[in-house]
């Protein structure tokens, strides 16, 4: 395989989740983030991550946590992305933030870099025009928690190349992924239907028709979902659902994906799902 070095940017829910994953399949990464802070946090829980996930799911790895963790370089710094063959963006879901940091990878990283951007709705050819590689740019669309999804979202810019495809490809193939291929329109296909579903179900419980748990148990119980509507918002992360609600509310220029106002207020209360303790649900 030609990939040996492969950088992640962003250390939050994914980024850390896509480390995990690349490490322990024998990757060498590099994981940059703002503070030091954030990636001791994230180291602490990539080691949390592997325990749990070793006893409750039974993964299968040869290698130890120690070792996993020997292959990840935690940076702020963008120089050790001068040796990256392939990059995973996974800084939050903002515009600005990510033509930012897309800008800063074409300035450092060498010619042949692909860069896989890990987004829920934001374009991947206008990211890409930020860029001079456009061809070697596609979205690679994860799910959370990223070493326990088998399945991604392959998504295509409008100048994505074929060898960018199979470069994809082949380190999905050592994550043990399987993918699916769409076309680059705004929340793709996963997030543009998955959002109205969890704003709706935001809305219902905002109008009183009924509480979190009785919206989620009808998913559940009556069509066979794995998680109700809100236990995926709690997942995701309230905040990662508005900023993508509003992404989707910008680019179609639709009413359909206004932004519940209980989600935003929640929000602006700090109260953000799984990451923060309490969302629709309390952790
Ligand atoms: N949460 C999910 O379930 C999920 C699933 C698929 C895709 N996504 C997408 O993945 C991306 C990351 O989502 P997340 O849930 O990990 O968000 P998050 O808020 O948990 O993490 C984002 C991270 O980006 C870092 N960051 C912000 N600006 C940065 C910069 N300039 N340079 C370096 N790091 C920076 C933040 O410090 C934070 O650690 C988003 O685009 C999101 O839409 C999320």
């Amino acid at each position: 395989m030609p990939t040996t070095i492969v950088g992640v940017v962003g250390a939050g829910v994914m980024g850390r989740g896509v480390t995990q994953n690349l490490a322990q399949t024998g990757h060498k990464v590099i994981l940059l983030d703002l503070t030091e802070d954030i990636l001791q946090q994230a180291r602490s829980e990539i080691q949390k991550n592997i325990r749990m996930q070793r006893m409750l799911h039974k993964v299968q790895t040869t290698m130890s946590a120690a070792e996993i963790l020997e292959q990840i370089t935690f940076t702020t710094s963008y120089e050790p992305f001068a040796d990256a063959d392939f990059v995973v963006e996974n800084v939050s879901e903002k515009w600005e933030i990510k033509q930012k940091v897309i800008t800063q990878l074409d300035a450092i990283c060498p010619a042949h870099t692909v860069f896989a951007i890990n987004t829920s709705a934001i374009s991947i050819t206008r990211l890409a025009a930020n860029t001079k590689r456009p061809e070697q740019i596609l979205g690679i669309h994860f799910m959370n928690p990223v070493p326990l999804k088998p399945v991604v979202e392959v998504i295509l810019g409008f100048h994505t190349s074929d060898q960018t495809i199979a470069i994809a490809q082949g380190i999905l193939t050592t994550m043990q992924k399987q993918w699916v291929i769409v076309n680059d329109y705004p929340g793709f296909v996963s997030n543009r239907i998955s959002h109205l579903f969890m704003n709706e179900a935001a809305f219902v419980v905002q109008d009183q028709v009924a509480t979190a748990k009785d919206v989620d148990d009808i998913f559940i119980k009556c069509y066979g979902h794995a998680m109700g509507p809100l236990q995926t918002a709690d997942l995701i992360g309230l905040d990662t659902v508005v900023q993508t609600l509003d992404v989707l509310y910008q680019s179609y220029q639709d009413p359909k994906f206004r932004c519940c106002p209980l989600l935003q207020k929640m929000v602006d209360a700090g109260i953000c799902g799984v990451k923060s303790g309490q969302g629709f649900y309390t952790y």
